[in-house]
């Protein structure tokens, strides 16, 4: 294999130099050296057994771009050629490089189109095909999601700019060309001097307004007033009768619902408002076993009841056994405290106390009902609550395999957390929760909370997702925002950027994160996201990884799609993120091509 490498890498030099090796001009290269030894000028393993990268800048080469024999070499990150008389064009094996950070083949002379495939290389971090005389149109970029210089000035490209992704791009030219058509909205990040020397481009960028682009409407203008009234005022009727049968629909479904809900009145608790409250002692025992019961602040009163909803962990569950059961406090976080809470009949259950819901009693209920609705198998279903104007619990069934935060970092006693199964865990979270957003985006609901601490292992050790839609994000953080988007509004008006459900991505990213680094979050995950980006930006993607799963011979190509995944999910612009739908598609292709080389290479 290593031979191979060598081999090919031979023959991508002879063709670069053409007719420099009979002065003796193979700068090194040598069929019996290693190509790792350094003796191989411009080549670089970079403490590896594989060769990295190839730097050949101003090298006063004259031949043609092999690039199948050069993306022999898979583990290549590297490719520059700067400042030399190369010509012919750039082959479509260029693909074939597919870790390929950085192509630099600028200031030659190269010809023809520039290959589709190069779309294909989504970890590029840099490309400058600029001083060239490249042709035709360039591909769609907008896959390529990392980038952040594109330099093609200097060329014969035409056609319109086509899709980029320029959350990242820090240096972008397309000068001296001949594009045509609109300038793409590049969020003011360059000026003019990026597109100028394009007679046929058009934009505010370069004082030139854009010819108005044809009405869609075919015969739109030949209706008369009268004509537009008349079709105006049917939508309009259709409207109301869809709004009004949809109203009828969803007052049907309430009241079969309701039925369904068990209400047990909860009669007065004496017993309970006895108990001391035992919060300090509690965080001082911190992990120990020491058993304490509940005590609700609405212990005396009796307006308030526990809803149990149907569920087979618990039957006739009352708010007394609640309270006076043995509790274990279990953590204490932004949101409120979680208990364990023992039974007389030994079920375990979760007992969420939510500091501030941010919501009505009527609105909480209302909301974890139609929750409740939405039934996924791995999503925990609540298996009771209780809400009053003070208080509001959340009762789940207590998971003895704990929550992926605690399988990541915590004590491993010998439990392996291989690649395989990290992949697995993403892929199933994205699915359940894209399915929830799905269900639940016309009532708005999103979870709100979504972090690793609240994925947990059933008993079959599936991830399940918990705490869904307990946490109503209001008031909006804005550290999630950046200033151009606390602005923008959708078609109805509503300020899009405050979505829950884009909150849930960058959660989700972030766990995505958790799984790849197998570091700790801390401050909402923005440490760990500015640390991934800050190597990320530096070429060396491939120490953001667990070494755990380096170690483990993980397949790097697919872990670095997934890093391209979750870099998506955290993008600052939350309007820039993915659906859930697409992330979880996006994961699913990773899976597939998992699955595929683990069949491919034993
Ligand atoms: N149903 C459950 N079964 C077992 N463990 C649970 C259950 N629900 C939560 N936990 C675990 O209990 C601990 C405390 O949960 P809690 O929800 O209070 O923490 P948090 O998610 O960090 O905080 P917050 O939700 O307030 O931001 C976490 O480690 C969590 O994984």
């Amino acid at each position: 294999e290593d031979e191979n490498v060598k081999t090919a890498l031979l023959q991508f030099m002879e063709k670069l130099s053409a007719g420099h090796e009979q002065n003796d001009q193979n700068w090194g290269w040598d069929i019996n050296s290693d190509p790792c030894n350094s003796t191989w000028k411009g080549v670089d393993c970079l403490g590896s057994q594989n060769v990295k990268r190839i730097v050949l800048n101003k090298f006063n080469l004259t031949g043609i771009l092999d690039a199948a024999s050069v993306c022999t070499a898979k583990s290549l990150l590297v490719l520059s050629l700067k400042e030399n008389n190369i010509s012919g064009f750039i082959p479509d094996e260029i693909g074939n490089c597919k870790r390929l950070s950085h192509l630099y083949v600028g200031g030659n002379r190269f010809t023809g189109d520039i290959p589709d495939t190069i779309s294909q290389l989504i970890n590029l971090k840099r490309l400058d095909i600029s001083n060239n005389n490249f042709s035709g149109a360039l591909p769609d970029m907008s896959r390529v999601s990392g980038l952040l210089t594109f330099f093609a000035e200097n060329n014969q490209l035409g056609g319109a700019i086509p899709d980029f992704d320029f959350s990242y791009i820090k240096e972008f030219s397309v000068a001296n060309n001949n594009f045509s058509g609109p300038i793409p909205d590049v969020k003011s990040k360059f000026g003019a001097d990026s597109f100028t020397g394009n007679p046929e481009l058009c934009g505010t960028l370069l004082s030139k307004a854009c010819p108005p682009s044809p009405p869609p409407s075919k015969k739109g203008s030949k209706h008369s007033s009268a004509d537009r009234f008349l079709i105006f005022s049917g939508y309009i009727l259709l409207a109301v009768v869809v709004l009004l049968l949809f109203a009828l629909y969803l007052f049907k479904k309430n009241k079969s619902k309701g039925e369904t809900v068990k209400v047990v009145k909860k009669g007065k608790v004496a017993t309970a408002s006895k108990e001391p409250s035992r919060t300090s002692s509690e965080s001082k025992t911190g992990g120990n076993r020491s058993e304490y019961s509940i005590t609700s602040v609405e212990a005396g009163t009796t307006s308030s009841s526990l809803v149990v909803l149907p569920s087979p962990v618990v039957k006739d569950l009352k708010f007394d056994d609640l309270l006076r059961a043995p509790a274990e406090l279990l953590g204490r976080g932004k949101h409120g405290s979680l208990y364990k809470v023992m039974l007389d009949n030994a079920t375990i259950l979760a007992l969420k106390r939510i500091k501030d819901s941010g919501i009505s009693a009527e609105d909480f209920k209302s909301r974890i009902q139609r929750i409740d609705q939405v039934k996924h198998p791995r999503v925990l279903p609540p298996v009771a609550f209780y809400c009053s104007k003070q208080e509001k619990l959340l009762v789940y069934e207590y998971q003895q395999n704990g929550s992926l935060f605690k399988l990541l970092h915590g004590s491993q006693n010998g439990q392996v957390f291989d690649w395989g199964s990290r992949l697995n865990v993403a892929a199933s979270i994205a699915e359940s929760l894209a399915y929830m957003h799905e269900q639940l985006q016309e009532g708005g609901i999103a979870h709100g909370n979504l972090k690793s601490t609240n994925i947990l292992f059933n008993n079959k050790m599936e991830p399940c997702i918990s705490e869904y839609g307990l946490i109503v994000v209001q008031g909006q953080d804005q550290s999630f925002l950046s200033q151009s988007d606390s602005f923008k509004t959708d078609a109805l008006g509503r300020n899009v950027a405050y979505s829950t459900f884009k909150l849930d991505v960058y959660g989700f990213g972030v766990v995505l994160l958790e799984l790849l680094t197998g570091k700790l979050v801390q401050n909402n995950g923005f440490d760990l996201a500015s640390w991934v980006h800050s190597v990320v930006r530096e070429e060396w993607t491939a120490e953001v990884f667990d070494r755990a799963l380096i170690l483990e011979g993980a397949g790097e190509e697919r872990m670095l799609n997934l890093l391209q995944v979750a870099l998506k999910c955290i993008n600052p612009s939350p309007n820039e993120r993915p659906s859930t739908s697409q992330i979880s598609a996006m994961i699913n292709t990773i899976k597939e091509d998992e699955e595929r080389s683990i069949i491919s290479d034993p």
